[in-house]
C-alpha cells in the first residue's frame, strides 16, 4: 500500500532493499534542484554522496527523511520509524543529560541499558550523567551517533556528520562509524564533501550533478583503505574529475562535458 513520506509516494521495501527512489524532483521558486533523480540502496549498503556545494545533496536527504512535503517522486523506502538522521551539528537536547539524550523515545524495559551500551560503544562510558554542553564537539557527535544507531535503523541518513570536526577527530570518527556500521548494519547514505571520507567508508560513491546522479562508482579498493596505491588514486581522480576538480591542484575548474552523462 502506498503511503507518503513528506512529498514522496512510497511503499514498504521488499527484502534486501533499503531505498529505491525514482523521479525525485524538487524546485525552489521555479528553479529545479532535483530533476528526476533515481537512487537505490540495498539493505545494509553504505553509499556516499558527493556533489558540489548547492548541488542538492541535503535536499535529497530531507526528501528521503520524509520531512520535505514539496518534494515529488515515488519508490520504496523504510518507514520513518526505521530511519535515523545525523547532521553536522549533534542537535542534542541541552536540558537532558547524555544518557537521557540517547534513550530519548526508546521503548521497552531495557531502554536505559541499551542506551548505556550504545554510549560505551562510542567510547563514552562514564559520561552518562554529563550535560551536552560539557562535551567537546567530537564527543557530542559521538552521542548523536549512539542516539541514531541504538534504534537499530534500517536506514541511516548522515548529512556531513564530521564536517565541523578537526582532521584528527574526523579520522577517529571514520574508524568509529566503520565499527558501528559493522555492528548495526543499517543501509547508510552519507553526504560528504570529502572524497577520501567517501572512499574510506562507502561500498559505492555517487556524484550528484545537474539534479541527477551523474556518476555511480563501486569502491573496489582493498581494505584497509589507506589513501595510497594505484586503485585508490585512480578512483579518487575519477571522482574529482566528476566534481570538476583538478586532481593535482584540487582547485575547482569547469565541469567536464560528460557531466550530464546519466551513468559512468
Ligand atoms: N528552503 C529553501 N529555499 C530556497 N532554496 C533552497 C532551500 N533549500 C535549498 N535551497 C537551494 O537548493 C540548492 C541545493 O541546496 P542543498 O542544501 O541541497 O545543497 P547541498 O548540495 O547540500 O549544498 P552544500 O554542499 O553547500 O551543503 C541550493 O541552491 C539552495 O540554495
Amino acid at each position: 500500500m502506498a503511503t507518503h513520506a513528506g512529498g514522496l509516494t512510497v511503499t514498504a521495501p521488499e527484502a534486501g532493499v533499503a531505498v529505491r527512489i525514482e523521479g525525485l524532483v524538487r524546485a525552489f521558486g521555479g528553479r529545479k534542484v532535483l530533476d528526476g533523480l533515481d537512487l537505490s540502496l540495498r539493505a545494509g549498503e553504505f553509499v556516499a554522496m558527493l556533489g558540489r556545494s548547492g548541488s542538492g545533496k541535503s535536499t535529497v536527504l530531507r526528501a528521503l527523511a520524509g520531512v520535505d512535503h514539496d518534494a515529488g517522486g515515488e519508490g520504496v523506502l523504510s518507514a520513518p520509524d526505521h530511519v535515523s538522521v545525523v547532521f553536522q551539528d549533534a542537535r542534542l537536547l541541552p536540558w537532558k543529560r547524555v544518557l537521557a539524550n540517547v534513550a530519548l523515545g526508546l521503548t521497552g524495559g531495557d531502554a536505559e541499558e541499551r542506551a548505556r551500551t550504545a554510549l560505551a560503544e562510542v567510547g563514552l562510558a562514564g559520561r552518562e550523567d554529563a550535560w551536552p554542553v560539557e562535551l567537546s564537539g567530537g564527543e557530542q557527535q559521538r552521542v548523536s551517533l549512539a542516539r541514531s544507531l541504538v534504534r537499530e535503523p534500517e536506514l541511516l541518513l548522515a548529512d556531513e556528520p564530521f564536517g565541523a570536526l578537526d582532521a584528527l577527530t574526523r579520522t577517529r570518527m571514520h574508524a568509529l562509524l566503520a565499527r558501528l556500521y559493522e555492528r548495526y548494519r543499517p543501509a547508510v547514505l552519507l553526504v560528504t564533501h570529502d572524497v577520501d571520507e567517501a572512499i574510506a567508508l562507502a561500498d559505492r560513491v555517487v556524484v550528484l550533478d545537474g539534479g541527477r546522479i551523474a556518476a555511480d562508482l563501486a569502491v573496489e579498493v582493498p581494505s584497509p583503505r589507506r589513501p595510497a596505491g594505484a586503485e585508490y588514486a585512480a578512483l579518487r581522480e575519477r571522482l574529482l574529475a566528476r566534481l570538476g576538480v583538478d586532481a593535482l591542484t584540487e582547485r575547482e575548474g569547469d565541469l567536464p562535458e560528460s557531466r550530464y552523462a546519466p551513468h559512468d
